[in-house]
């Protein structure tokens, strides 16, 4: 994947990765090796320059109807309120598109529970301006899981938030893919985040990005935040870690 034509920048060269339905990885890696390009070839938001993506056996040509996303810039409409914001995919994506009118009450008593989910309810009628940052990051979150969408597709969903707050997402999170089971890809520069959440890690090289290693994380679900303080589970990050700083050293050297 090159932007801007022949000269221009090479994110990914020759990336290559297979995910299975209702599987949960992340993509760790060096800043700028191409993660977020990655998802927007996944979710159809950009086209590939070369190769292709095939997602749920159809080869990807446009945006993503079954895919819900969430960005590390929660991008919420200042004019609309919050309530309004998460259930804006229900007004685009079928089938709730049509079932909307006739549905409101029950799509929106769904939308208010994912919203106390992650510790917002009585914001439902606020507007984005009037809620922190990291609040804003949950109320997307929450529009990325308000429709069931089979494919979730999150980039540092949860980057802007502290300690806390995050930890408790990751365990939203967590419920939500023991219930409904969607496929999820997770961008992450949090190591512990990424053991913690995925069946299956993912490392890129420095740009131009390609997928070097990968290391399946054995814990069964639902998983507790005590592992993460486990011998164990801290050597898998520190594996992980050791591999990035390989490939940034990779990069340094290349650039000399
Ligand atoms: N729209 C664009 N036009 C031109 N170049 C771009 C564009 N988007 C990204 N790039 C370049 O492509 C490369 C990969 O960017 P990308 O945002 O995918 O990396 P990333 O791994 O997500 O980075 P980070 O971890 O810092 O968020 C970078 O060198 C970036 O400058």
């Amino acid at each position: 994947m090159r932007y801007g034509g022949v000269e221009g920048t090479l994110a990914l060269r020759g990336t290559s990765l297979d995910v299975a339905e209702g599987e949960f990885i992340a993509v760790v890696g060096p800043s700028g090796c191409g993660k977020s390009t990655l998802m927007r070839l996944v979710t159809g938001l950009w086209p590939s320059t070369e190769g292709t993506v095939i997602v749920d056996g159809r080869e990807v040509s446009g945006p993503l109807s079954i895919a819900g996303m969430a960005f590390q810039n929660p991008t919420l409409l200042p004019w609309r309120t919050i309530l309004a914001n998460v259930m804006l995919p229900l007004e685009v994506v079928q089938p709730h598109r049509g079932r909307l009118r006739g549905e409101r009450a029950a799509y929106e008593a769904k939308a208010r529970d994912l919203l106390k989910l992650v510790g917002l309810a009585g914001f439902e009628g606020k507007y984005p301006w009037q809620l922190s940052g990291g609040m804003q990051q949950r109320a997307s979150l929450c529009r990325a899981l308000v429709h069931d969408p089979r494919l979730l597709m999150l980039d540092e969903p949860f980057g802007a938030l502290d300690v806390f707050t995050r930890e408790d997402l990751w365990d939203v999170l967590q419920e939500v893919w023991l219930a409904r089971k969607p496929t999820v890809i997770l961008v992450t520069h949090d190591l512990k985040e990424a053991v913690y959440l995925a069946d299956r890690v993912l490392i890129m090289s420095a740009r131009p990005g390609r997928i070097i290693a990968e290391r399946a994380v054995p814990y069964p679900r639902p998983r507790r935040l005590d592992l993460t303080y486990e011998a164990e589970f801290q050597a898998i990050v520190h594996e992980l870690r050791d591999r990035i700083s390989d490939a940034r050293r990779a990069e340094a050297s290349d650039a000399r």
